[in-house]
């Protein structure tokens, strides 16, 4: 569903991204480790959009997104796609259903998902709440329903637990993982935490050299 076709991405003259080749399966929750600076985050803003490769190519569902326009790369990715990002931070002036429903808003869709999505992640009745009123793992899960409304084919997330306290990542994760299995949709999560990368079905590390598969990184 998700292919990495030889992806090259130079900052200032610095390859960080190296033809970089690599086939996601349909369905599969992958987390991404590797060392800081090899560029986890550079993939997944490549994919998300937030960046375009030097050259090489992303292929969603057989559609290569060099050979789209802007305007249907974006659509394609809207549609597609759900994001745990920062740069993606829950919006402070709207309510969390409103937040969450913003994904079905952009793509002209009925909204009524959203308040079960945040039900979903244990925030039923609070959809009127404003994103002041939350602790940052309740946070997390209204960016996870946001991420999920849609019914994304392809979950992105960049250290979604980051900033919490390791019983509520374990939670949150868990979350994820078991929101993600329930639609069906594959998943690919940049983390530098072993616990993280466990709730994952299986982990890859970024090097120089590539993406490989462990077998075991615990
Ligand atoms: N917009 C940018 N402009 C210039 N250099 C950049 C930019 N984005 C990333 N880089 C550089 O590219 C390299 C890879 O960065 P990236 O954030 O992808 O690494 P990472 O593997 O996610 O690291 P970390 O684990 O520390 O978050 C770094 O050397 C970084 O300084």
């Amino acid at each position: 569903m998700l292919e990495l076709r030889d992806l090259a991405k130079t900052y200032n003259g610095r390859p960080v991204l190296n033809r970089l080749s690599h086939q996601f399966k349909a369905g599969e929750f992958v987390a991404i480790m590797g060392e800081s600076g090899v560029g986890k985050s550079t993939l997944l803003n490549l994919i998300a959009g937030l960046d375009a490769p030097d050259s090489g190519d992303i292929v969603i569902d057989g559609q290569p997104m060099s050979a789209l326009d802007d305007n249907a790369a974006t659509s394609l990715r809207r549609t597609r796609m759900g994001f745990i990002f920062q740069a993606f931070h829950v919006l402070p002036h709207l309510t969390l259903e409103q937040n969450v429903a913003l994904p079905l808003l952009l793509n002209g869709q009925s909204q009524e998902r959203a308040g079960a999505m945040l039900a979903a992640v244990g925030l039923g009745g609070r959809g009127g709440d404003f994103p002041r009123q939350l602790s940052g793992g309740e946070m997390q899960r209204v960016a996870i329903a946001r991420a999920l409304v849609h019914r994304p084919a392809l979950v992105l997330a960049d250290e979604p637990t980051g900033n919490l306290d390791p019983e509520t990542a374990d939670s949150i994760l868990a979350l994820l993982r078991d929101e993600v299995k329930a639609s069906g949709a594959s998943a690919i999560m940049v983390t530098h935490s072993h616990a993280a990368a466990a709730q994952a079905d299986k982990t890859l590390i970024l090097t120089r050299s590539g993406l490989h598969f462990v077998q075991d990184v615990r």
